[in-house]
């Protein structure tokens, strides 16, 4: 296979890989934003159901509990209540549970309060007793007590005649609730707004909406809610609503037990911000990954080209430096304005080598005299494969003389070696053109004269040397 075939190959392997990474780590990257944009999602919801559970829900499911007790129901039963055990009593649950609860006696037409105040249940005074007496729900949920806001779970309790006995319930003073909310806020930057049945407002963290003085704000008062209902809408839940200059994001909650709906708006900016934090983070390390890559590739490349290029210039069979290697360093020691004896030389009758003994004969013959030239120069000195049986010796920084003398050293070593076809041993000679220049003139011009040389040795009977010098103009 050719080289180029193997780089071209390579070239393809290594950009499949390439492709392959890229689509990976976007795939992964793609999933990393889908799976931030749930965290965020769910991070929204998680702190605004436990809020629910355990501010609306709790108390809910502890007075359900205790509203079934015997010892409430014998309280409450009681043909003359005792204010005195009740008062007890609800101290006990409230420093117990840590709420505030309330006894409202249908029998006595009065209301006792785990703070040891009590009032009387007069219709027209105390509008939620009655309004919620005659209703068939057992347990609602009501804002109430106009000087100190409270949001109240009312309970309904029946004896065993299913004879109506009055409300046991909690209370929680709507200002906690603000403090909360506030916290929830600065911590997760959301709103909360809840509605009763009938879209009233009856908490939120805007302390604005809640209400006061027996005085509620409807949902369809907030500007925002009416342009996302305008299209006969049902649902505002997972809608993009503008507020104060801002984009939310609406989740819409049901509260089961009290028939409330909770509206949680998020604000959207956080989201983006989160999210353009994990999508440039993606986008970091992909850079990264594929710039690693790219290097990666550079870097095989550049050697690879390299090996290639040694591999290009080297004889394969000699494994001595090829033509294109000579010339390139003879280019180096002109521009060195060195001096260059060059040799050539050619082995003697080298066809009746190969034809007596075969080629791979020949080749082995090759190689030896190839290693033998080589161990016997300097190692500033270039020994190069000329062609065919052709040797081509750069001596830089050397006088004719001197590479005469070193071509005549050459000629005897070949002469008196004795070289090996693989099988059997045999004499060989080679004759050489020796010639020179001071370092200004093309190779090409020198080695025609060391040529000429070569081939005045040629004639003169071979395993001769011969100088043709080339004088600088
Ligand atoms: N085995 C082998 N033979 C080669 C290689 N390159 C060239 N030759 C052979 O070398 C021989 C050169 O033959 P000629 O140019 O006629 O020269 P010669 O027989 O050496 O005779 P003179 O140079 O005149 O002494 C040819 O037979 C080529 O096939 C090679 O890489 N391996």
């Amino acid at each position: 296979m050719s080289i180029f075939r193997t780089l071209h190959r390579s070239i393809l392997f290594l950009f499949a890989i390439v492709v392959i990474a890229i689509i990976t780590l976007a795939h992964f990257s793609v999933s990393k934003i889908v799976a931030e944009q749930s965290r965020i999602h769910q991070q929204s919801l998680s702190p605004a159901l436990s809020l629910i559970t355990e501010h609306l829900m709790k108390p809910l499911h502890v007075s359900q509990t205790l509203s079934k007790s015997k010892e409430l129901q014998a309280l409450m039963e009681a043909d003359t209540i005792d204010a005195t055990a009740v008062h007890e009593t609800l101290q006990r649950l409230e420093k117990e549970f840590g709420f505030l609860f309330f006894i409202a006696s249908e029998p006595a037409r009065r209301q006792y309060n785990s703070d040891g105040s009590e009032h009387a249940l007069v219709e027209g005074k105390v509008n939620w007793y009655f309004k919620y007496k005659d209703k068939p729900e057992n347990a609602v949920a009501d804002i109430g007590k106009w000087e100190d806001t409270h949001f109240y779970i009312d309970l309904k309790i029946y004896d065993d005649q299913e004879r109506f006995l009055g409300f046991f319930g909690t209370g929680k003073s709507l200002r906690s609730f603000l403090d909360l909310f506030a916290q929830y806020k600065q911590q997760y930057g959301y709103d909360f707004i809840f509605v009763d049945a009938d879209k009233n407002i009856t908490l939120s963290s805007d302390p604005d909406l809640v209400a006061a003085n027996s005085k509620f704000h409807h949902l369809a008062d907030l500007a925002w809610y009416r342009e996302a209902m305008e299209n006969g809408e049902t649902s505002v839940n997972n809608r993009l609503i503008e507020k104060d200059g801002k984009d939310f994001l609406v989740a819409e909650i049901n509260i089961q037990p009290f028939d409330w709906t909770m509206y949680l708006l998020s604000p959207l900016s956080e989201r983006q911000t989160a999210l353009s934090r994990t999508f440039i983070f993606s986008i970091i390390s992909l850079l990264v990954v594929i710039f690693a890559l790219f290097m990666l590739i550079y870097n095989l490349l550049y050697y690879f080209k390299r090996d290639m290029q040694r591999n290009v210039q080297i004889d394969p069979l000699t494994k001595l430096p090829n033509r294109n290697k000579v010339e390139l360093r003879y280019a180096e020691l002109v521009d060195q304005k060195r001096p260059i004896a060059v040799i050539l030389l050619d082995i003697d009758h080298f066809k009746a080598v190969n034809d007596t003994h075969g080629h791979n004969a020949g080749d082995h013959v090759l190689r030896q005299v190839a290693s033998m030239l080589d161990s016997q120069l300097r190692e500033e000195d270039i020994i190069g494969r000329w062609g065919g049986e052709e040797f081509v010796i750069l001596l830089p920084d050397t006088t004719p003389e001197q590479a005469y003398e070193v071509a005549q050293k050459l000629r005897l070593r070949l002469a008196n070696m004795t070289a090996s076809t693989g099988s059997l041993a045999l004499q060989i000679t080679a004759s050489f053109g020796v010639s020179y220049t001071e370092g200004d003139r093309p190779l090409v011009e020198v080695l025609a004269r060391a040529d000429d040389a070569l081939y005045q040795a040629k004639r003169d009977g071979r395993n001769q040397v011969r100088v043709q010098l080339t004088h600088a103009a």
